[in-house]
């Protein structure tokens, strides 16, 4: 299982060290999740935050943005070094072209469900996507409880990703921890995002390893 874990519960205070920390894991991205308080009830940081970032980190950077409007900021995410740009299927009115445009900049692209919205819209996306990401809590917060029909909707995506010869990632966001995360991998997830847990961990590199085995 590929763990993206997420700056949101880190110690802003501290965060090159704790971006080395990730550094030095078994980490497969760095999970950075950018709020606008318009389409989530929360704002989190935006560019520069996220440039400093990429100076720091060793680790592709996975952009969710919970943003209205996705389209407008694609250029900037690409500069910030970004390689997988991830965008709400619920704040987009146009999908298929923010999606052309994440590629025509040279990241990979993701769409992103909030726990409420079918897997069966993505039926005409899914093939032009790189990644499916399943929210398993609403978006805006982080230590938030795993919403569990976020297994079904696995199994549904699969379904889907059969039937339009599609290949994407699936990722799963929100209350992953060693339990939740066990479901998720018996589910067929690829990549699950973890911020309270593993940053609250006495041992949040021995976390990334026990997510990474599953
Ligand atoms: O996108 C989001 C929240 O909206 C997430 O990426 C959270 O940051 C995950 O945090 P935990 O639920 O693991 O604490
Ligand atoms: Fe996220």
């Amino acid at each position: 299982m590929k763990v993206s874990p997420s700056v949101l519960s880190a110690d802003f205070g501290n965060l090159a060290r704790d971006i080395q920390m990730i550094n030095d894991s078994k980490a497969s991205m760095l999970h950075l999740d950018v709020m606008d308080g318009v389409f989530v009830p929360n704002i989190s940081f935006g560019f520069p935050v996220i440039k400093h970032i990429q100076a720091l980190s060793t680790k592709p950077l996975d952009v969710h943005l919970m943003i209205v409007d996705p389209d407008k900021f694609v250029t900037q995410v690409r500069d910030c070094g970004a390689a997988l740009m991830t965008v709400h299927y619920e704040a987009c009115t146009h999908l298929n072209r923010v999606v052309q445009h994440i590629h025509d900049a040279g990241m990979k692209a993701g769409v992103a469900l909030n726990p409420a919205t079918p897997v069966a819209l993505l039926r005409d996306i899914v093939a032009c996507v790189d990644l499916v990401l399943l929210m398993s809590v609403n978006p805006g917060f982080g230590g938030q409880k795993f919403i569990a029909g976020v297994l079904d909707k696995i199994a549904e995506l699969k379904q889907l990703m059969a039937q339009k010869h599609a290949h994407a990632l699936i990722e799963v966001d929100g209350g992953v921890n060693a339990e939740t995360g066990k479901a998720l991998a018996q589910a067929g997830a690829d990549m699950v995002v973890s911020g309270n847990y593993l940053f609250k961990s006495p041992d949040p590199q021995h976390a990334i390893e026990l997510l990474n085995d599953l």
